[in-house]
């Protein structure tokens, strides 16, 4: 299955025109503009999904019920020993497999709590991805939310299932796994186009999820993608810095408060089109990143990335917990022909941000609760 096309779902059905044949969701890459990592730690964020990348998961139905592995992106087939070793070293064991199995379990599971029926009918279950692998671009997720959207669909219970929910399963599946995310990527993902997420304490207590407000995607200036073959494990990085937070060290829980408001800085400031504003709050993320992980931790090449852009005075900041840089110019197209020599000397992509539309049908905007803000 090669990603094409731009069309984020198709459901050919069959003749009778009763059951689907044969559904297709995609989901896109997002960038975590401001905010991030603080939506793991009741933080606020705004993100938007992009164009550029995406994975795609496809659904057939079938007699048995088959996941099927990809012949790149699951080691199952390798050109030499070599090859397979220098696979696992930079990619690890891993590939998509392992999320569709949780997706199917957290699916069934929180059916089947809720009452919802489902059907007996099998499926097989494929996917393929485009999506930069590991580089904090949400690849993960977006295998699991495009497979979420094929069961929605399948079992034809996209009606039961509230929108503002749908994150957090999709969140559960990659627990289940025990990768360390947080919400922001599975959010920006369900809806599509420009998010504000606020992910505080009360909302999430009482509701279980937190307030999401769709934004204007116009709003956005100019932004620039760089990224590098350089894998990281999002779950190896997040897994200290959630443990010292967990353990109430001070500096964290005051650097995650300060990360957070940066995102409430950053609605008004986009809001205004302050753009000078949005280029220091971009930086000050970043700034606040690197003193709570640390440089070992986020990765020289990764630390790199953000000092090639800066030093053509574009803002940079991490898109996800690293593998890609957002970059935002704020003096126009001269610092962007800076920034892009800058790139390819330093010998990574860079690429111009397309950002994607809201996501949601009309089933979805129908059964979404009313907003409490
Ligand atoms: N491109 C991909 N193809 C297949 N599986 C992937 C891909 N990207 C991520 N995964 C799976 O998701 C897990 C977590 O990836 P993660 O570090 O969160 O990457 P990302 O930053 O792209 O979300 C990986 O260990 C792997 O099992
Ligand atoms: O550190 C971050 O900014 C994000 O890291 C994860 O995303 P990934 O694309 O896997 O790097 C995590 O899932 C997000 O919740 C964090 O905000
Ligand atoms: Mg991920």
């Amino acid at each position: 299955m090669e990603p094409n096309g731009s069309s984020p779902s198709l459901t050919k059905t069959e003749e009778n025109g009763s059951s689907p044949a044969i559904i297709e969701h995609k989901a896109f890459a997002r960038i975590g503009l401001l905010g991030n990592p603080s939506d793991g730690y009741y933080g606020r964020t705004i993100s938007l999904n992009i164009e550029n990348f995406w994975a795609i998961v496809r659904l057939e139905p079938s007699s048995d019920l088959l996941i099927l592995s990809h012949p790149t992106h699951d080691l199952v087939k390798s050109t030499s020993l070599s090859h397979l070793v220098n696979r696992l070293e930079n990619e690890g064991y891993y590939g998509g497999v392992r999320l569709l199995l949780a997706t199917c379990k957290v699916f069934t599971n929180y059916c089947k709590e809720q009452g919802i029926h489902l059907h007996n009918n099998n499926f097989s279950l494929s996917y393929d991805t485009n999506i930069p692998r590991q580089t904090g671009l949400s690849g993960s997720s977006a295998i699991v939310c495009a497979a979420f959207s094929c069961l929605l669909d399948f079992y034809k219970v996209r009606d039961k299932i509230a929108v503002e929910i749908r994150p957090q399963l999709i969140l559960n599946a990659e627990k289940d796994l025990g990768i360390v995310a947080g919400l922001q990527d599975r959010v920006a993902q369900v809806y599509g186009g420009l998010l504000y997420m606020d992910f505080n304490k009360e909302s999430m207590d009482k509701l279980g999820h937190g307030i999401y407000t769709q934004l204007d995607t116009s709003l956005i200036p100019p932004l620039h993608l760089i990224y590098a073959e350089n894998p990281s494990d999002s779950g190896k990085v997040h897994s200290p810095v959630r443990q010292r937070w967990l353990d109430g060290d001070k500096f964290i829980i005051s650097s995650m408060e300060e990360v957070a408001n940066l995102a409430l800085e950053g609605k008004t400031a986009l809001l205004e089109k302050d753009y000078a504003k949005l280029a220091t709050l971009m930086n000050r993320n970043f700034d606040l990143r690197r003193l709570m992980f640390g440089d070992a931790a986020l990765g020289a090449l990764n630390i790199e990335m953000v000092e090639v852009a800066r030093r053509v005075g574009a803002a940079s900041k991490f898109t996800g917990s690293g593998g890609a840089v957002v970059a935002f110019c704020p003096d126009g197209p001269s610092q962007v022909d800076a920034l892009t020599d800058a790139c390819k000397k330093a010998g990574f992509s860079i690429l111009p941000v397309k950002v994607v539309p809201s996501l949601l049908n009309e089933i979805d905007i129908r059964i979404q609760s009313p907003k409490v803000e």
